[in-house]
């Protein structure tokens, strides 16, 4: 039998059972008064032991704090003596404010787990670990490996556990207990065998913001955050299948567990800033306030204002035109051309194979365009030292050989015996030529505004928006670089100038700031791809220049595409980079969407990624219901069931999907507290209890990737969906 205290109620969606998931059948049935009595005297007394267990633990949080805060003031007093001493101090300044960080970070349910193995030990599972005085562990961190089994244990595998205790606390102290007995034993009066926390938090009413999943991570989704990869780790699944919070839990847990991941920080990119604020709460509460949360209009530091054409922005995604715009830039250097100069009444010439072999020095030594233009200026200047001192010993050679032929003797033979009979060396034949003051000749055409315009003409400075302009435009140029795409094709870049950057022109502008000025200057230990499937073959090139060590956690479902990538798998997306190194994980339990909801969508699901089984959910509700509207009646009808759902259920968050043309006339109604109009090509990630999917005709007709905006937003809602079909008007 199993019971559950200190849950809260479910809501109206009921799990459907076990099924593996270890989410319970509900509905237990009723026990005798006497049997109810001792269970319920047996769990207070767990919850006052677990209560004075939780309290020693806090005790213990604010000591920690309190020493980790005095130990930072006394590095913060220290007067460094030297740069070496001061970095020591910065470095150890950094590492306790990351410390303090954590233990803020886990003062909200700072111990969530206990697990109890067969043998009779236990340990305790929280956000931080925490020792008592007595060096004896009070807590562990939850990414610890000794944690492993509170998350992997099920009951065919029970890894030694006899019982996983999930707590509940309401600030600082317990109010719950619920433990799963996993190796079959019959249960005692010590153990308080409930519904479980994934019921309760699946039951949970949305906020508009992701919660963390730290205690109720199901094992297949464990398994992905504790890889030991740390290479490239790809989670795919359906909607709400929990790859996001996967992959967030994975970058906390790479962070703790890979220190040197953790010294160049985490990046977390998404498709736009609606799903980043959804998401942007999770990492903080898991005591992580280092990760950057980015869109590609972020990391490029420009902000799109002008829109092309789908397929426009198709052609401008694909990842053949970097080799394309490399060659077009690398044209802008000199190549089989030498160099000549005038300086005085001296005209001197850098040969042909001088000029190139300073090129590639410069290339070698300072890698991008405009770094390498001044370094190969450098190699030119000391080209034209060599020459000018050559030109110096010919012309001192000249006087000499007029003044032997005038007096009768060899000057340099008279100098230098007139110097070793004053006791003074003569010149090492190697030292350079006498009376040529290399220095001095080289600092004087340093930065000489002569030869910077003469290297100016054969290797411009070159600016990043102006290149991509240009080359965009050079309709010659693109025929020869391109041989492999039709003219229409070609055409299509050539064509379509904007008057300002679109969304496809950041990765090229990254690609072309690359080819420019070298590596990013922020580059990251490890990055988080979520909605990767929105990539295109640019813009995987603009994120892979940020993670050198290619460490990755990268999460997606195809058949939400929404933009035409030209990339319709992992291996297309990601060979370019790793290979095959990279391991695909495929998540198959929906946490999300009700089996009704999930069942209406499968159609959808048929249409736009025939053959992909659709995934499993956990949980039952309403079947979604579709009304019909008329155009002018639209705003009107959602207003009403806006009013409606919220009488109902006061407490829910209601997401209104629709197409984008109507946000501004849907936004209008009584939007505010608990309702959000969201345009159906930024759902993405998204989640609400509720959704009002207005006119769906409507988003499947906006642009070519429509009918899976349709998919994607019959996907969002945990509980109820109700699909507005718009009628156009009759006239009259
Ligand atoms: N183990 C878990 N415990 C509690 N909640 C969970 C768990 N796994 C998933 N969820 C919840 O299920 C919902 C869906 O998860 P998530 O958004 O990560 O799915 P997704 O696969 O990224 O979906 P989509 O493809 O639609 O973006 C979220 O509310 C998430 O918090």
């Amino acid at each position: 039998m199993r019971r559950s205290i200190g849950a809260g109620k479910p809501g109206s969606t009921r799990p459907r059972g076990d099924g593996g998931d270890g989410v319970s059948p509900a509905d237990p049935p009723a026990a005798p008064p006497a049997r109810r009595r001792a269970a319920r005297d047996g769990r207070d007394r767990q919850v006052l032991a677990e209560r004075a267990a939780v309290e020693a633990m806090y005790r213990r949080l604010d000591h920690d704090l309190t020493e980790t805060l005095r130990q930072r003031e006394r590095a913060l007093a220290v007067r460094p003596e030297s740069p070496g001493e001061m970095y020591a101090r910065d470095l150890e300044v950094d590492r306790l404010t990351r410390v303090i960080g954590e233990l803020r970070a886990a003062e909200r349910a700072l111990c969530f787990g206990r697990v109890d193995t067969t043998t009779g030990t236990s340990l305790h599972i929280g956000r931080v670990a925490l020792r008592d005085e007595g060096g004896d562990l009070l807590l562990i961190d939850w990414r610890a490996d000794a944690a492993r089994p509170f998350y992997a244990a099920t009951a065919a595998s029970p890894l030694g556990l006899r019982r996983r205790r999930h707590l509940r606390l309401e600030g600082r102290t317990v109010v719950g207990v619920s433990d799963e007995l996993l190796d079959g034993s019959a249960p005692t009066e010590e153990d308080v065998v409930g519904d479980g926390p994934l019921v309760e938090a699946l039951g949970r009413a949305r906020t508009g913001r992701m919660r963390e999943a730290v205690s109720t991570l199901r094992a297949e989704q464990d398994a992905i955050v504790r890889s030991p990869s740390r290479g490239v780790t790809v989670v795919q699944g359906g909607p709400g299948t929990g790859k996001t919070i996967v992959a967030l839990h994975r970058a906390a847990y790479v962070l703790h567990s890979f220190p040197r991941v953790a010294d160049r920080g985490v990046l977390v990119h998404g498709p736009n800033h609606r799903f980043l604020d959804y998401i942007g709460d999770v990492l903080p509460s898991l005591g992580e306030n280092d990760v950057r949360l980015a869109t590609a209009a972020d990391l490029v530091g420009v902000k799109p204002g002008a829109t092309e054409p789908a397929v426009v922005a198709e052609v401008k995604g694909r990842a053949d035109l970097a080799e394309a715009l490399a060659r077009w830039v690398e044209a802008r250097r000199p190549h089989g051309v030498p160099l000549t100069v005038t300086i005085g009444r001296d005209t001197m010439t850098m040969g042909v194979s001088a000029v190139d072999r300073a090129r590639r020095t410069a290339l070698r030594d300072a890698p991008g365009h405009n770094p390498a233009r001044e370094r190969f200026t450098e190699e030119v200047v000391e080209e034209l030292v060599d020459l000018m001192e050559e030109r110096a010993a010919e012309t001192l050679d000249t006087i000499d050989a007029e003044v032997a032929e005038v007096l009768g003797v060899d000057p340099d033979r008279v100098t230098a015996a007139d110097l070793r009979r004053l006791g003074v060396e003569t010149a090492d034949p190697g030292s350079g030529q006498p009376g040529f003051d290399r220095e001095t000749v080289r600092a004087s055409l340093t930065g000489d505004p002569g030869i910077d315009s003469l290297v100016q003409g054969v290797w411009p400075r070159l600016e990043a928006g102006a290149v991509l302009r240009e080359f965009l435009a050079d309709r010659a140029a693109l025929a020869s670089l391109l041989p492999g795409w039709t003219p229409e094709e070609r055409e299509l870049l050539a064509g379509a100038p904007t008057p300002g950057p679109t969304t496809a022109d950041l990765a090229l502008l990254d690609e072309a700031r690359h080819l420019l000025d070298g590596p990013p200057e922020q580059v990251f230990g490890h990055i988080v791809v979520d909605e990767a499937q929105e990539l295109t073959g640019m813009e995987w090139r603009m994120l892979m220049r940020r993670c050198p060590s290619r460490s990755m956690t990268i999460v997606g479902d195809f058949a939400q595409a929404g933009s035409n990538t030209g990339i319709h798998g992992w291996e297309a997306a990601l060979s370019p980079f790793v290979g095959d190194r990279f391991e695909t994980h495929t998540l198959t339990v929906n946490y999300r969407t009700t089996a009704e909801i999930l069942r209406a969508s499968a159609p959808l699901l048929a249409e736009v990624a025939p053959g992909q089984r659709p995934s499993r959910s956990i949980r039952h509700g309403a079947v979604p219901r579709t009304l019909g509207t008329t155009e002018v009646e639209t705003a009107g009808s959602v207003d009403r069931l806006i009013e409606e759902e919220r009488r109902l259920h006061p407490e829910g968050l209601i997401g209104v999907i629709c197409p984008p043309r109507r946000v501004g006339d849907l936004e209008a109604g009584p939007t505010g507290r608990n309702v959000v109009v969201v345009p159906a090509d930024e759902a993405r990630g998204l989640e609400f209890d509720t959704v009002l999917l207005v006119d769906p005709a409507g988003i499947r007709a906006a642009r070519p990737a429509g009918a899976r905006d349709l998919y994607v937003a019959t996907t969002r809602a945990t509980t109820r969906l109700t699909v507005v079909e718009v009628r156009p008007d009759t006239a009259g």
